[in-house]
């Protein structure tokens, strides 16, 4: 054994940094690899572990990607680490896991203004079931409302681990940064692994890049790899060529070799993202690994939408589109659909509603598609009175209730972390959405509230209603727990007595009639006068529960311009010329792109 090697593997610390949304984790990732020379200051944009323009944006972590630093730490010696970011939001939880598997440590980063929240809870349970190391961190300790004491009593409390040696820090100023990063070398054990066994490497991540192909994001835990050498991904069963092997620092850097303990890339000339599946073990064609490693179950959407080009001529594109963002997004899904009202388009599956929103803006920013999409929906198993159980994701494939036995809703375990004098607002809401309280727990100033609560009450508009009634307190953390049946039905939305496919939602009986006189006056106000009268029904089968009309349209709009302003004309013309890209022709009626997402506009 290369006794160099092993010395190396002693100083080689694998972490990843886990936080509740904005509590800075991003923030503090910048300050560590600025402190070890990772970038210059000129080449330190801000939060460059956030890539994509788009998240740089909304300021959130989409992707995980990793930076390889070295740090000469204050015993003088000189340390590798290898940062490696998580995202923060609940779509995302599960990326939070896979990157976790290649890590013997993670910095629990807690904001010391703000305190516990339910993602710090959940992606702390994630750490601690994975067996990782947690150091825990306070961060903003720079602003005067930080309140350490107290946050750390909360982590103690509510999450149950020692948190007397939390260190404090400010991401934001780099006070306590080193402080980190000498406990995340004394505290966070170094990786095990055997240098001389075959190899074995988990992709935690992988991703298509236009010029190499796939590269896949590695944690090596045996062996060693070097360019040339022949891998075969045990999963696929396919072998490659190994071109290039290195680290991010997080530039791309080429290495002479990746070994055990190491986390960095692989590039193989792979062309499909299919065949570089995160959670496959890579390992030696001609030496191979006996058995892979325990990989990652595969990811299910949960929750699902139409997208339909307004104009239909650019349905080529969208499916063009679509294929591309796949390469760098296996957990999107999406299949044709075809709708009656909208004509053709696609079903695609997300992980919840972020990453819906990201995805469509995505598609209208960067490939340029002017899209209607229609209320995101869950899976609903239905029993049919044959014994078949079926999933549809789509309300209009509903069959006929005359051989329907049951329809069963997805249930989720919801967590609500929410401080004490809001903790009334957040229970009636719950109850408002069918929710059934599991436990309430006071832990110093916060509740916590956990619920089972239909999935698609949730998906609604559950979120955004938490967060007003809580004045941005509540924090939100859930898990899919089962199919339940219940008693639902199949709300149908009428136009000009024309069953318009892409409007129709699955309810609760309880609620079907409010919801469906809602939904009906909702319409009338964003279905924009026409020609001639619309009217709108809301219907479960053959019984209207409601009818608005939206009157003929006598004025023309430019009216208004007595005198020959002509600028003033033309800028009304414009104006409706850009409010009909959103539009879509339902039989002779103009639909626009917010009439498609009423549901989620009412209350
Ligand atoms: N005052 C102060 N502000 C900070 C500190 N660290 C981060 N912030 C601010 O807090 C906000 C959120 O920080 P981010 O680093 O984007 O948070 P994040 O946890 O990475 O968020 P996601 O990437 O969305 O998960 C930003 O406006 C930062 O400037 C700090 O130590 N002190």
């Amino acid at each position: 054994m290369c006794p160099f090697l092993m010395r190396s593997m002693k100083h080689i610390r694998n972490f990843s940094i886990i936080a509740h949304i904005d509590h800075g984790k991003s923030t503090l990732a910048d300050r560590i690899i600025h402190l070890c020379g990772g970038l210059s200051d000129r080449e330190m944009e801000s939060q460059v572990l956030d890539s994509m323009d788009l998240e740089r944006e909304r300021g959130i972590t989409i992707k995980a990607q990793t930076a390889a630093l070295e740090y000469k730490a204050r015993d003088g010696q000189v340390y590798q680490l290898n940062l490696i970011d998580t995202p923060g939001h609940v779509d995302f939880t599960y990326e939070v896991s896979r990157s976790l598997a290649a890590c013997e440590g993670a910095l629990l980063v807690v904001d010391a203004s703000q305190g516990v929240e339910a993602q710090t809870v959940a992606n702390c349970y994630t750490a601690i079931e994975q067996g990782v190391e947690v150091v825990a961190v306070l961060n903003k300790i720079d602003l005067p409302s930080a309140e350490p004491e107290r946050v750390i009593a909360e982590i103690e409390d509510i999450i149950g681990i020692d948190a007397q040696d939390a260190v404090r820090a400010s991401a934001k100023s780099g006070l306590g940064v080193e402080d980190i990063l000498d406990a995340v070398i004394s505290r966070i054990p170094p990786p095990k692994g055997n240098i001389d066994a075959p190899l074995k490497a988990l992709i935690i991540d992988s991703w298509f890049d236009n010029y190499v192909g796939v590269v896949m994001l590695v944690r090596v835990v045996d062996g060693v790899l070097k360019p040339k050498d022949k891998i075969l991904l045990m999963a696929s069963q396919t072998t490659h060529l190994c071109e290039q092997v290195g680290v991010f620092t997080p530039k791309t850097k080429a290495r002479a070799q990746l070994s055990a303990g190491d986390v960095g890339f692989i590039i193989a000339g792979i062309k499909e993202l299919n065949s570089a599946k995160v959670g496959d073990t890579v390992t030696l064609a001609n030496n191979p690994a006996a058995e892979p490693l325990p990989g990652f179950k595969e990811i299910q959407p949960q929750v699902f939408a139409g997208l339909y080009p307004v104009e239909s001529h650019d349905y080529d594109a969208l499916r063009d589109a679509l294929e591309k963002l796949k390469l760098n997004d296996a957990s999107l899904q999406y299949e044709p659909e075809t709708s009656q009202a909208l004509g053709f388009g696609f079903r695609c599956g997300f992980l919840g509603l972020l990453h819906l929103d990201i995805v469509q803006e995505r598609l209208e920013r960067e490939y340029d598609m002017d899209l209607i999409t229609t209320a995101p929906t869950v899976i609903y198993q239905i029993l049919m009175k044959d014994g078949e159980v079926i999933e549809i994701e789509n309300p209009s494939r509903l069959p006929d209730l005359s051989k329907i036995e049951e329809i069963r809703e997805p249930i989720i375990n919801a967590t609500i972390l929410v401080p004490q004098d809001y903790v009334g607002a957040v229970i009636t809401l719950c109850t408002e959405k069918r929710g059934m309280q599991r436990n309430m727990q006071y832990m110093g100033r916060q509740v916590m509230l956990s619920y089972e609560m239909p999935m698609n009450e949730v998906v609604m508009d559950f979120f955004d209603k938490l967060k007003s009634v809580s004045r941005g307190y509540a924090s939100l953390d859930y898990e899919f727990k089962e199919f339940r049946a219940s008693d639902l039905v199949k709300l149908d939305i009428l136009v000009n007595s024309e069953k318009v496919d892409a409007l129709s939602l699955i309810v609760h009986r309880n609620t079907s009639q409010r919801r469906g006189r809602e939904l009906a006056a909702k319409m009338r106000e964003l279905i924009p006068r026409q020609m001639y009268d619309v009217a709108v029904q809301a219907a479960i089968g053959a019984n209207i529960l409601a009818r608005e009309n939206v009157k003929a349209l006598r004025k023309n709009v430019l009216a208004k311009c007595y005198g020959g302003d002509i600028s003033r004309k033309r800028k009304l013309l414009e104006k409706q010329k850009a409010g009909k890209k959103r539009m879509k022709q339902v039989g002779n009626v103009e639909i626009p792109q917010e009439a498609f997402l009423a549901i989620l506009k009412i209350d």
